[in-house]
């Protein structure tokens, strides 16, 4: 595990922040943690990364004890809003940050970086005359300058339009080819289905999911039948079976948290007399997800 954490909490004066987190993140991995404004993901990110002293609880960066310098050396971070010299140039800047890391000769490096960012051509212009979309762009170099392990990136396309959202996806894609681990904050449900392998959905400072992306997305399968000759008994056994069910113009409608549940309930239909002529489900998405999960929290809040 690249990443794990046990019990990990960070609150302020016994409020905000987040409580009792433990997640485990395979190296390679895209993890996407998603959550609403002011569900505790910045805050994560900056205990993670040592800007913060959790109030309880542990976690590790490649085995080390967050907060240790081992821990540090391989991370990178970008965070939300940042804002940098912007009087320097694109390349003053990351030399300036190449000197912080103690970097020998990082030319290399920089040249490595802005190809990668897209910014080769741009490098000697001043920060403050690039777009939303470069920032963000000369940031995201900046943070992998020291060739981190695992990069934390915060809201890093919130503020960005399509095209730049899209040039940040793929650089996210290309840190993942070449085996890095991205730790990504979104409140964006579209952006995180897009890139992540494995998501955790924060509310309210508690993690109320976490899994495989395919794995979350297949527990919320919609089945539509069209039934005729059905009776209220077949009525009551699917609704024990399945949930939100919908019987409305001969055509049966329902959810199940598990796609291996339809051929139960195709069979339930079947011997019951009634005839059965098409089915058809449909994986939820993200956002179905999120509305169903985050809004039953919301209920119990
Ligand atoms: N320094 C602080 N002092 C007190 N409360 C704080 C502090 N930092 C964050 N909080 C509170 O902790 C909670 C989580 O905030 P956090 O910024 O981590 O959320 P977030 O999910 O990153 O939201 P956003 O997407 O809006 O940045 C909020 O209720 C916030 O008000």
């Amino acid at each position: 595990m690249i990443i794990e954490t046990q019990n990990l909490t960070k609150q302020f004066d016994g409020k905000g922040g987040f409580k009792d987190v433990n997640i485990s993140i395979d190296s390679g991995t895209v993890f996407g943690f998603l959550g609403p404004n002011g569900a505790g993901k910045s805050t994560f990110v900056k205990t993670m990364v040592g800007l913060l002293y959790p109030t309880s609880g542990f976690a590790w960066i490649n085995g080390f004890p967050i907060g240790t310098i081992e821990s540090k050396r391989k991370i990178g971070f970008l965070p939300e809003n940042f804002k940098y010299y912007d009087w320097m140039t694109g390349k003053e800047l990351m030399k300036f940050h190449a000197e912080l890391y103690k970097m020998k000769s990082p030319d290399k490096k920089i040249e490595e970086l802005l190809e990668l960012v897209k910014l080769k051509g741009h490098e000697n212009k001043k920060v403050k005359n690039y777009s939303k979309g470069m920032q963000q762009r000369i940031g995201l170099a900046i943070a992998l300058l020291n060739d981190p392990e695992v990069i934390f990136l915060d809201e890093p396309t919130s503020a960005l339009d399509p095209v730049g959202r899209i040039d940040v996806r793929e650089i996210i894609k290309r840190l993942k080819d070449s085996g890095k681990t991205v730790f990504l904050n979104s409140h964006l449900l579209s952006e995180i289905e897009m890139i992540c392998d494995e998501v955790a959905i924060i509310n309210h400072g508690h993690v109320i999911a976490e899994g495989k992306l395919k794995d979350l997305l297949s527990k919320s399968t919609y089945v539509e039948m069209v039934v005729s000759d059905y009776d209220s008994e077949l009525i009551k056994k699917i609704s024990n079976l399945a949930y939100d069910v919908v019987f409305k113009d001969g055509k049966l409608t329902f959810k199940v948290k598990d796609r291996n549940g339809i051929p139960q309930i195709a069979k339930t239909v079947v011997d019951s007399g009634a005839k059965l002529y098409q089915l058809d489900s449909k994986t939820g998405s993200l956002e179905d997800l999120f509305i169903n999960i985050v809004g039953k929290d919301e209920d119990v809040c």
